[in-house]
């Protein structure tokens, strides 16, 4: 029998991303609640009961009372993936970042529970886990992470705002410098001093690019530009989903080239002789940021292949 699954706020942005993406696989059966029974604890229950993965796509006090749910059920309860921030640096629950060592994949496949990533700090802890671990940047390195996601990461409400032209064009946001992604963020990157986290969200549906700026002569060792992307390379060699590009000299860089796939890049921006570098990670914060990495998560989880592109998108290299 194939394995199904119910998506927990199938409706949201998320969830139907999510769903979208399932659609295409004929190894998995989606199974769903009437819609106007949606926030009823009762079918929720119930239909939990009758699946093997239940992918929780709502607001963070929702997800956590969903799993409250799924745990009541004891020996019959399925296996959970959480797309909000509720569990995400939670000592019982696996963290759902496929690449984030190369013991994680089974990691993901052994666990009952499972959190997916953060859209932005998917993109950070890649860029300096493997630093950090190589010895190359300090555990206790002042790290500043900058950040610009389209406009769905706001989720429902915020796709309504723009769509109505009631948001500004840019913003920065964060600036009490509590944003819910910091400790996720630290934590998996394996940083030691709180980082400072600087998000902003432009005028476009979807898209994202976290960047890290480094002085590269307070780093030990003060190592060249190269020394950082010759220790992603050997990190992610032969990662489906990561590529390391080398960045070229005077490019630019925009959001929304991978729209729509599950693909990160990541790029290293040097200037050797300035003893500068920027670090950064471009990719969909709906798909490597949520729900690419969510189907990733349901193939390792469910032991299913699974497709994590949305058709038409522009095939990429790190596809
Ligand atoms: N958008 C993004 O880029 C990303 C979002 N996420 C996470 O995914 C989760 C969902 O976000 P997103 O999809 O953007 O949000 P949306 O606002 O687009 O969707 C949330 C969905 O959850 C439903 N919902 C709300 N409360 C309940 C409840 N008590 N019981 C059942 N359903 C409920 C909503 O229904 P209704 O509208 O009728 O209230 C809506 O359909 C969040 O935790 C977010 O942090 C993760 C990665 C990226
Ligand atoms: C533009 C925007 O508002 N982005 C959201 C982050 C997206 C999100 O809530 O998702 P995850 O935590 O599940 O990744 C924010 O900054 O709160």
């Amino acid at each position: 029998m194939t394995p199904s699954i119910f998506i927990d706020g199938e409706a949201g942005t998320t969830g139907l991303q999510i769903r979208q993406r399932l659609e295409l696989l004929s190894n998995v059966t989606v199974r769903s609640i009437a819609p106007e029974r949606r926030k009823d604890p009762e079918a929720r229950r119930a239909m939990m009961e009758e699946v093997d993965l239940v992918v929780l796509c709502l607001p963070d006090d929702a997800a956590r009372e969903s799993a409250a749910l799924a745990a009541s059920l004891g020996a019959r309860a399925p296996k959970l993936l959480d797309a909000s921030t509720a569990h995400r640096v939670a000592a019982d629950w696996e963290y759902g970042l496929a690449e984030l060592s190369p013991e994680q994949p089974a990691r993901i496949a052994a666990a009952a529970r499972v959190s997916n990533p953060g859209c932005y700090p998917t993109g950070a802890i890649l860029l300096l886990r493997p630093l950090v671990e190589a010895g190359l940047i300090p555990a206790d390195h002042p790290i500043s992470v900058n950040a610009v996601s389209g406009y769905s990461g706001g989720g429902n409400a915020m796709i309504a705002a723009y769509e109505a032209r009631t948001a500004p064009d840019f913003e920065l946001y964060g600036l009490t410098l509590e944003h819910k992604h910091v400790a996720e963020l630290q934590l998996h990157a394996g940083l030691t001093r709180r980082p400072i986290f600087v998000p902003s969200v432009g005028d476009f549906r979807q898209g994202m690019i976290d960047s890290i700026p480094l002085h590269l002569d307070l780093l030990p060792g003060r190592p060249d530009p190269a020394a950082l992307e010759d220790a992603l390379r050997l990190r992610y060699a032969g990662a489906e989903h990561v590529r390391v590009v080398p960045a070229e000299a005077g490019a630019k860089l925009e959001p929304q080239a991978l729209n729509n796939t599950n693909g990160i890049e990541l790029r290293v921006h040097g200037n050797a002789r300035r003893g500068q570098a920027v670090l950064t990670a471009r990719y969909d914060n709906l798909g490597k940021g949520a729900s690419g990495a969510a189907v990733q998560n349901i193939g390792l989880m469910l032991g299913v292949a699974v497709q994590t592109t949305l058709p038409g998108a522009t095939q990429q290299a790190a596809e």
